[in-house]
């Protein structure tokens, strides 16, 4: 397989201070956010078309004040947002998540599936270069998206495939990435009606996911639980409803979608600081508050 390493070879790569990314669960300071001025539901995954059927219409102007509701919840906690801006020949770019990846050692430019999705990888990485944060390698093969990829901890990486979105030359690929900085990397399969990882499993504090266990395939389960991870469940139709698909901000505080009363309860009830933000135009479109959001630097 041919990787890209930015011309490091498989050396050990530096980690970066500024823009750093070790887990997903550590003090969230700065995001890459993208304002919905052209969000569009396009058919390409199955709540979408759902919606569609439904008799779903979007209003731009609803989408754009969510969008900043969210901007706020976040500098309400201190992160600093950064915002990509947005095109009208790019529907989905505000669901920053998939186009790019930060890294312990920067920047890795993504490969998304779907053609009208693709350019947003230039895009997204151009603007957080311009932002200084360093490239750490590309992904020149297959197709990868980010909100198939959770950074569980400094050391370990799940990254899940579903054929129609990431699939496993693209899981491979980055995967290599990590494992050459000596990474541990459990890769999953799952059924592409799903659309990403992070509708089904998403890490809300150290140690501790909500996961769709039901959905999950039990060896997956398995071999997250010897990890010593433990599992928070999310019912099927509220995943449906993108209710795993949250934001850890670091230390127990969490954003996370309006209309997952049951999940903020039992998350509050656990001791988390829950912001809730209404969010509905874009859930209906396929993404939640994860895949709005993508992290540029985390604090250790
Ligand atoms: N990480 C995510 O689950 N992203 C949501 C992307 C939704 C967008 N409509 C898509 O199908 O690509």
């Amino acid at each position: 397989m041919k990787l890209d390493f930015l011309g490091l070879g498989a050396r050990p790569l530096a980690p970066t201070r500024r823009f750093a990314v070790t887990s997903e669960t550590d003090r969230l300071t700065d995001v890459m956010l993208c304002r919905p001025s052209y969000l569009a539901p396009v058919p390409c995954c199955a709540v979408t078309r759902q919606s569609l059927a439904d008799g779903f219409t979007l209003s731009v102007d609803r989408a754009t004040a969510q969008h900043r509701a969210l901007q706020a919840a976040l500098e309400r906690h201190n992160v600093r947002c950064h915002l990509l801006p947005p095109d009208p020949a790019l529907p989905d770019m505000c669901f920053t998540r998939d186009a790019l990846l930060t890294s312990p050692w920067g920047l890795i430019k993504l490969r998304p599936a779907t053609p009208h999705r693709r350019e947003e990888a230039d895009r997204a990485f151009d603007f957080a270069r311009g932002l200084g944060a360093p490239p750490a390698a590309y992904v020149r093969q297959g197709r990868i998206e980010g909100g198939d990829i959770a950074i569980v901890r400094s050391g370990l990486v799940v990254i899940g495939w579903s054929g129609e979105r990431t699939d496993w030359t693209g899981a491979e690929a980055l995967a290599e990435i990590f494992r050459g900085q000596r990474w541990d990397v459990i890769t999953y399969a799952f059924d592409p009606e799903l659309l990403h990882l992070d509708t089904q499993f998403c890490m809300v504090d150290e140690g501790v996911a909500l996961a769709c266990i039901e959905l999950l395939d039990p060896a997956f389960v398995r071999q997250i639980e010897e990890q010593g991870i433990e599992l928070i469940a999310v019912e099927p139709a509220e995943s449906r409803r993108l209710g795993c698909n949250i934001l850890s901000l670091g230390q127990r505080r969490i954003i996370s979608s309006a209309a997952n009363d049951r999940i903020n309860g039992v998350l509050r009830g656990r001791g988390f600081d829950v912001e809730a933000v209404d969010i509905d135009q874009f859930t209906r479109c396929g993404g939640g508050i994860h895949c709005l959001t993508m992290p540029l630097a985390r604090a250790m």
